[in-house]
């Protein structure tokens, strides 16, 4: 009878943890809010914390990328009390900027006048309320929208011959980096270093012009950063990628040939250039991660959104699906080429839900058209007019920890040598 009811007694213990550990796997996988509302899929969390140790790491979007590979496209995290959403689907993505668009358009990053990490961004952080809307119309009139370029191309023009120029200079003292030792001492490549004077001076160029009507702007230094990083992501690829050089200069040549620089109004005939650069931002974008916040609860997908929860879009993560890129990891900017004109509609209508390296909605980059022109010249510049010697086999495209921005960890150092010597035009 003691033997029977000992036997029942552990049965019932192991029935008992057997239920415990059920529920908790179930509130963990499947968890419910207080109201009863269906919670997107949430990962084990922490007591107290919640989810903040997944997110404590240097390489940020490559940690939400495992997360999301792990327990899918669409979760709920909690860091403490802050309810977060994380979107790494093409599909999620674009219902959100499409259908609540207005709903994601603030950002909760602090509204800072000079704070401590991210300067005096005023316009990137402001609300969607007023001051934003009369500024957003400002500067797609007066500064970064087509015609605003159209205007201003006098001067980038002007901009693409000093680059030339400069690199012109470096390439006829033979060794590029000789009087650049200091620089390198402090890890800053020469390199780097002219791609973000073009950089600069473009905006330095803008800038004057948006002064005259706002003093308090401050976004050129995000557009510097983005472009430089995107021009030498680009440029490791293209060293790594002979093939894509060669094809790159011979369609260059034939439409600008060789006794003139090449232009912004050559680049719309040179679509494999266009191709090169929207394949870098696919696979390298300067902002691999968005931030929003949801200013009202919302349903998406039949899952609650409480109001005030952050999402996060791991565009990184997105744009190397590989249920909607082929071959995602790898450069091939042929991905953006199309043989007739309605397989190029095609595309386009593909792209406009996977590919959002400039984000989405009306909180997207104002700064797109830009820096595809910038980014595109100073790439057709360095091809059409120079070789790219680098000491070694492949380029490292590692990623640099800890960084805001989509950065080189090793910034590639190479020495230059001109393929032929242009007359200027404008000097
Ligand atoms: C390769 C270059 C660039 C990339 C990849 C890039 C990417 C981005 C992204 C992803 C956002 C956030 C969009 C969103 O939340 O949906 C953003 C915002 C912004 N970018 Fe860029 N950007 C680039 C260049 C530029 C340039 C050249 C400028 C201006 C000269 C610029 C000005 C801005 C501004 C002002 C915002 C904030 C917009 C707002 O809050 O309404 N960006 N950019």
């Amino acid at each position: 009878m003691a033997a029977l009811f000992t036997v029942d007694f552990q049965n019932c213990f192991i029935f008992i943890l057997v239920c415990l550990f059920s529920i908790l796997f179930y509130s963990l996988l499947f968890k419910k809010s207080k109201a009863g509302f269906n919670l997107p899929p949430s990962p084990p969390s922490l007591p107290i914390i919640g989810h903040l140790h997944l997110l404590l790491s240097f390489l940020i979007h490559k940690s939400l990328q495992k997360l999301s590979s792990k327990y899918g496209p669409f979760l709920h995290l909690r860091v403490f009390n802050v309810p977060i959403v994380l979107v790494s689907s093409a599909s999620i993505a674009y219902e959100i900027f499409t259908a609540h668009d207005v709903n994601v358009s603030t950002r909760n990053l602090p509204t800072n006048e000079g704070s401590l990490f991210f300067g005096s961004l005023g316009f990137t952080t402001a609300p969607y309320e007023d001051y934003w809307k009369f500024m957003k119309k400002l500067i797609v009139t007066k500064l970064l929208g087509p015609q605003a370029l159209e205007r201003s191309g006098g001067i980038r023009a002007e901009e693409v011959e000093r680059f030339y120029s400069n690199l012109l200079d470096k390439a006829m003292r033979k060794d590029l980096f000789r009087g650049e030792r200091p620089l390198k001492k402090f890890g800053i490549s020469p390199f780097k270093k002219e791609l973000a004077s073009l950089s600069t001076r473009f905006d330095e160029v803008l800038e004057k012009i948006l002064v005259e009507y706002e003093d308090n702007i401050d976004e050129h230094h995000q557009g510097t950063d983005t472009s430089t990083h995107a021009i030498q992501w680009k440029m490791a690829e293209i060293i790594n990628n002979p093939n894509i050089l060669e094809r790159l200069r011979e369609e260059i040549d034939f439409v600008v040939g060789k006794s003139r620089l090449i232009q912004e109004t050559d680049v719309p005939n040179i679509p494999f250039l266009q191709a090169v650069v929207k394949e870098g931002l696919r696979l390298h974008p300067p902002v691999p991660i968005l931030v929003r916040m949801f200013q009202e609860s919302c349903e998406i997908k039949d899952f609650y959104i409480a109001e005030k929860t952050t999402l996060l879009v791991n565009l990184y993560d997105m744009m190397r699906d590989p249920d909607t890129w082929e071959d995602p990891e790898e450069f091939k900017p042929e991905r953006f080429l199309a043989s007739s004109r309605s397989e190029q509609e095609d595309k386009i209508r593909a792209e406009v839900l996977k590919y959002i390296p400039f984000g989405s909605g009306r909180r997207a980059c104002p700064g797109s058209n830009l820096a595809y022109e910038s980014i595109a010249i100073a790439i057709g510049v360095m091809v059409q007019c120079f070789d790219w010697k680098f000491k070694g086999d492949k380029v490292n495209m590692e990623e640099a920890r800890g960084a805001m921005t989509l950065t080189m960890a090793h910034p590639f150092k190479c020495t230059l040598v001109p393929r032929t010597i242009l007359p200027f035009t404008s000097s």
